[in-house]
């Protein structure tokens, strides 16, 4: 837990400094001061912040951090007018990652406006301030600038432009920041539905699973807008740790099906290692030490193994999703005649698990579907 020593702000009417010692680690010193620092620019967009954060002592035996921040007008002569409001948010789709994403927009002091298909998941966020809408058209409506968080590329569009969607609730001036994983060709569509309302569209995928959500470490992964990235980038900070602009709409969606289509082969190809290390006599956490101290470490396998040895698949990115990234990933590079058939493989291994009924489980539980026969493989 982060213990904050000491807090001091003191202002003037173009410069602002604020200064805090935190006894934690590193990340829970960042977090604290990314919070306040897109908390500032949301509410003073004109303000511009630099960070630093620098250990202070080098020997105590829990780190200590010093965070300093400075915050200072761009126009110091021209203070922002008075009748600038806070940017009001959306967030539509509040499973596993939206939920934490809008927490943490709430959290840092953003006016969040939710909702959700099962409206339960609302509960929880209302409780901590966000007010609730019955659509997403009303979201839309009421909201500047709305994210949605939805499963697969089908629901991305019900949301967006079905039925009382977010297009009905939208209007020039507005934006629309979908950051659920969809195909590039479902990306445009929404853009197009989106747009033809006067507003603004960006895709903005993100990499990062339930913890980094949670810990406001995401990584976006944005096409579309300029002008409407540039809006949205303080909110994307309270949520992300970096962000890419990568151009047109389809580029963002693009790059996160890349991504997701390495790791899905990765997850594949780490299953089958440690079931055939099992196999022949080894022990398979020491394969998960020798691979962490390598030169093909990943995270995820530190992070996962463990628990893939004991045959638990507690929940962080559904292996329904990844599936479906794998079959989006396989139709782009059928788009471009890619050859790719360790993916292919992979999703086949993953369909596997599927049919066993492991949709709902983690991805890592993809080994399952390498225990016992594979003729649903043939
Ligand atoms: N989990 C992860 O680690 C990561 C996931 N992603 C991507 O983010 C997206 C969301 O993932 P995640 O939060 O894990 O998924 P969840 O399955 O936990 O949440 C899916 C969300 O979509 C909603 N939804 C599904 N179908 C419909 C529909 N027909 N109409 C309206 N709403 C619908 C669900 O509503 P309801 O609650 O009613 O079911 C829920 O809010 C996916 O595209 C995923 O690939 C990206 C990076 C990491
Ligand atoms: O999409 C999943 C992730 O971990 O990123």
């Amino acid at each position: 837990m982060a213990k904050i020593l000491m807090l001091k702000p003191s202002c003037s009417s173009n410069h602002y400094l604020t200064t805090a010692s935190i006894l934690s680690p590193q990340n829970a010193a960042v977090s604290l001061t990314k919070a306040t620092m897109a908390m500032c620019s949301s509410f003073c967009p004109r303000i511009n912040i630099q960070f630093r954060a620098k250990p202070t002592s080098r020997f105590s035996i829990k780190p200590q951090f010093s965070v300093q921040f400075k915050a200072f007008s761009s126009q110091d002569s021209n203070p922002p007018p008075k009748d600038e409001v806070p940017t009001r948010i959306g967030f539509l789709g509040l499973g596993i990652m939206g939920s934490p994403m809008a927490q943490n927009l709430i959290k840092a002091g953003c006016d969040v406006t939710v909702w959700n298909r099962t409206k339960s998941k609302c509960d929880p966020l209302v409780s901590l301030g966000a007010k609730y809408k019955s659509s997403p058209e009303e979201v839309a409506a009421s909201c500047d600038v709305t994210f949605a968080m939805l499963a697969d590329p089908e629901s991305a569009a019900e949301v967006a432009y079905g039925k009382h969607g977010a297009a009905s609730g939208m209007s020039p001036g507005k934006g629309y920041v979908d950051v659920s994983t969809v195909d590039g060709p479902t990306s445009k569509l929404i853009s197009t539905r989106i747009k033809s309302s006067g507003a603004l569209f960006l895709e903005a995928p993100v990499s990062g699973s339930k913890k980094p959500a949670e810990d406001g470490q995401l990584i976006f992964l944005t096409a579309g807008d300029k002008s409407l990235y540039e809006t949205a980038a303080p909110f994307l900070d309270i949520m992300g740790k970096s962000r890419f602009y990568l151009g047109d709409v389809g580029n963002g969606a693009a790059m996160k099906l890349v991504v997701n289509m390495i790791m899905g082969s990765m997850m594949a190809s780490f299953s089958e290692g440690l079931l055939l290390s099992e196999k022949v006599g080894l022990d398979p956490k020491v394969l998960v030490e020798v691979i962490t101290q390598g030169a093909i470490n990943a995270p995820m396998y530190s992070m996962k193994g463990p628990s893939m040895v004991q045959s638990l698949y507690p929940t962080a990115f559904p292996l329904k999703h990844q599936q479906k990234d794998l079959r989006l990933a396989l139709g782009l590079a059928e788009s471009v005649c890619q050859p790719t058939p360790i993916a292919a493989a992979a999703n086949e291994l993953y369909k596997v698990a599927k049919s066993r009924g492991l949709s709902d489980d983690d991805f890592s539980a993809v080994i399952e579907a390498l225990k016992g026969k594979l003729d649903k493989l043939s």
